[in-house]
């Protein structure tokens, strides 16, 4: 039976030592409850760091932690007071978190905390591989373990691996500037499934990976070393019913033991009956937008002064990450703030702002929550955002209204909420108001919708939606119908050859003998393909078939004088012997007019593309085009070419890099049978590499040796690495 192996940076416990003594907590966080039914199912475990530092302990301690964490049924990866200073407070924390979060300004890329954070990913994936069995499932989470899913698999590759990112992945733009982006793609590129929270990140991770990489992506999987990586979003949810039903609680039993912020709540909401709470609660984040949302409460203060003496801001923010500067220059930023507005506006009855740095239990967010008419969740810039759905998940008696960031991920799910952007003040003031002033109906119709999805799409489903992907995904497995030509293979046919009497070659020309060029012109036979060729053409016995998608002109200026068998336009022309070129089917070329306008549109609006005019076909080049603009392109053309084409007799070619539009009757398949039908060949070869070379391979009989070039999905017998070593296969197989 596999298991399942849970890693995250930080485990589900809460471990610290006060007064000598060990105080073991289990997390209530998002992450813990969401993992709660795969963590507990059958021998699975998690694996994480304890948030502890191993060398501040003596080994009674140590063991102690150990066993408090076996108990959870958790494994701890020990870092020493270096790793958390250089692997989290260092390159997770001072470079990738605010890289990944468009904090550009506030990235320290420190050589000593990369190589930190490289030992630790590797510490890591040696706990989890001492814990692992083949075939178990690895599910990893977050930007602290970018690495981990490439070292897991380069040591045990039956793993199946799922990689989980939870907070924004940046643009391109942005996540070039990293002197490891590559490295840290490539260490992501080893999961069998990867996911983030909203399609935006999805594609802003697939735009990097195609610029950054040497892959080949389709809409959402990537080919890469011989595997399929499927890359998707998943909203990360909340446990619903267990803020709904705490807040449920809290309704029924008003008198429950009442903290010191309750109390005071109560007596803000007798004070006055228009009186008003709105809340905020965050980690103490740059991210999450603390300055900005005091001042613009403060502008809307200002734009709006009825509402003075009426509604207060409580901002819990708990401390976070206090190791690292910014987080202090915030944390003094935000006292000043709140200092300076309290002291401005407050009266003998009134204060503005409350505001509170530290975490609560449970029962007093939960009281916090179910006291507020409003939730201002406003962060500059957020992963997702589980605040803004905890807040939802308490309303109980259809009052409420979240105003929330566009730029948390959040937001792309909760299109009921207030959205506002949280740099534009004015926007927000009236926002604000317009909160204040909603009436209930539609306070009720906001949140009926919003309840609606967050309970269905809970922190559960989400584990479930993501694990049953990756167990799709796992099984994803490029075809492979090709088998790779062994240098027994390669003696066989070589043999066969010398025994035969009646020979045919059919030879694909681009990137098959010739090598791939940027610009097709240039990609001009070299002495070497005339003289092998030359060599092979000598025996009167073997017939060279060269079989392309070229324009008859250009073969005629590169081969006009040689007596090869010669077949243009993907199969519209042949010329046998060196005599007249004669049309392989009756053809018309008078749709170019209606095809050739949508083709320059495209052309214009995507630097790099060509049009490339053959006597009865159109190709749009588009090799020399930025990757990731072309990929959007092609979809745009083949779709509007598709539309036009339709009913027409013809066809549109996907082939390397272009677009080829041409009449369906035309393709190689029936190019080469029209050549092997002629005469009574006793050995037939045929190589190519393109998408148009497939249906030449159709055509061969069984007897017959196809051969792809590199290991892509194919009809063809047997597939060679790369284009590099087509001339020294034919000169083998050909020579005496
Ligand atoms: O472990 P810390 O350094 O103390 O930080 C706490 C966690 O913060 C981040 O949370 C993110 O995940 C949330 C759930 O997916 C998401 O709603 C939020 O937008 C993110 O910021 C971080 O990703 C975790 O690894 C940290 O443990
Ligand atoms: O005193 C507190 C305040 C907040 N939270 C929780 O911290 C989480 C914050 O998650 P979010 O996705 O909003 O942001 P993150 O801090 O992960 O970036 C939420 O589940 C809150 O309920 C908490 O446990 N104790």
């Amino acid at each position: 039976m596999h298991k399942t192996i849970i890693v995250s940076n930080r485990l589900p416990v809460d471990l610290k030592y006060i007064d000598n003594k060990l105080h073991v907590k289990s997390s209530s966080g998002g992450l813990a409850t969401g993992m709660k039914s795969v963590h507990s199912e059958g021998n699975g475990i998690w694996i994480g760091w304890s948030g502890l530092a191993e060398d501040t302990m003596n080994s009674e301690q140590k063991n102690e932690v150990d066993q408090a964490i076996a108990q959870e049924k958790c494994v701890q990866v020990p870092l020493t007071e270096y790793d958390i200073d250089n692997y989290y407070y260092g390159f997770s924390n001072k470079a990738l978190w605010p890289l990944f979060h468009y904090f550009q300004a506030y990235t320290e890329f420190e050589r000593e905390h990369w190589e930190s954070y490289v030992a630790v990913n590797q510490k890591f994936s040696e706990v989890i591989l001492q814990h692992a069995n083949d075939g178990d499932t690895i599910w990893v989470h977050d930007y602290q373990l970018l690495l981990l899913p490439e070292l897991l698999r380069k040591k045990n590759p039956t793993l199946t691996i799922g990689f989980f990112l939870h907070i924004p992945y940046p643009s391109y733009e942005l996540f070039r500037t990293c002197p490891w982006r590559y490295e840290l793609l490539q260490g992501m590129l080893g999961a069998d499934l990867i996911g983030f929270h909203t399609y935006d990140y999805v594609r802003h991770f697939l735009s990097s990976t195609s610029r950054i990489k040497e892959v080949e992506v389709n809409f959402n999987q990537i080919s890469y070393n011989n595997r399929i990586i499927k890359v998707d979003s998943f909203p990360m949810g909340i446990d619903y019913n267990r803020y709904h039903n705490a807040a449920l609680e809290h309704d029924t039993n008003p008198e429950h033991t009442k903290s010191e912020l309750m109390k005071n709540i109560d007596l803000h909401n007798q004070s006055n009956e228009e009186s008003k709470l709105i809340l905020c609660i965050d980690r103490m984040d740059y991210t999450k937008g603390i300055p900005n949302r005091i001042k613009s409460f403060e502008y809307f203060l200002n734009k709006y002064p009825e509402f003075k003496g009426k509604v207060r801001l409580v901002m819990l923010a708990v401390p976070s990450r206090e190791n690292v500067e910014q987080y202090q220059l915030l944390k003094r930023e935000t006292d000043e703030l709140v200092g300076r507005i309290n002291g401005d506006l407050s009266t003998v009855s009134w204060t503005p702002v409350w505001y509170f740095y530290r975490s609560l239990p449970f029962n007093e967010l939960i009281d916090l929550y179910v006291s507020s008419d409003i939730a201002m969740v406003t962060p500059i810039r957020d992963g997702m955002n589980l605040v803004a759905k905890e807040y939802i998940a308490t309303r109980t008696k259809d009052t409420g209204v979240l105003i929330l960031s566009e730029m948390a991920g959040a937001a792309k799910e909760m299109h009921e909420a207030l959205i506002v952007n949280p740099n534009n003040f004015d926007q927000t003031a009236d926002n604000i108001k317009a909160a204040l002033e909603m009436p209930k109906e539609e306070q009720k119709r906001r949140l009926d919708a919003l309840q609606k999805r967050i309970s269905r799409y809970d922190v559960e489903r989400w584990a479930t939606e993501f694990l049953k992907s990756l167990e799709a995904a796992k099984n994803n497995k490029p075809p492979q119908a090709a088998t790779k030509l062994s240098s027994d293979k390669i003696q066989e046919i070589a043999s066969h050859y010398q025994k035969s009497s009646r020979r045919l070659l059919l030879l694909d020309y681009d990137g098959t003998l010739a090598g791939f060029k940027k610009n097709p012109e240039e990609a001009i036979p070299t002495n070497e393909i005339y003289s092998l060729l030359d060599t092979i053409n000598e025996d009167p016995n073997t017939e060279i078939a060269i079989i392309s998608g070229r324009d008859r002109n250009t073969f005629e200026k590169w081969f006009g004088p040689k007596n090869y068998t010669l077949v243009t336009d993907h199969g519209a022309w042949l010329r046998k012997n060196n005599s007249e070129w004669e049309a392989l089917d009756r053809l018309k070329s008078d749709w170019k007019e209606n095809i050739r306008p949508v083709m320059e549109a495209f052309t214009d609006s995507t630097p790099g593309a060509l049009i490339e005019e053959k006597e009865f076909s159109l190709a749009w080049h588009y090799r020399k085009a930025d990757a990731e603009m072309a990929a959007l392109r092609t979809m745009e053309l083949k779709h509007v070419l598709n539309g036009l084409l339709f009913n027409n007799n013809l066809s549109v070619l996907d082939g390397n890099k272009v677009l080829e539009v041409k009449n369906s009757n035309i393709n190689k398949g029936r190019a080469a049978a029209s050549i092997i039908t002629k005469a009574n060949y006793d050995f037939i070869l045929a190589i190519g590499d393109d998408w148009t070379d497939e249906f030449m391979f159709e055509e061969l009989p069984e007897s017959a040796y196809s051969i792809k070039v590199g290991n892509v999905k194919t009809v063809a017998k047997y597939y060679i690495e790369d284009q590099i070593t087509v001339l020294d296969l034919l000169n083998t197989i050909t020579s005496k």
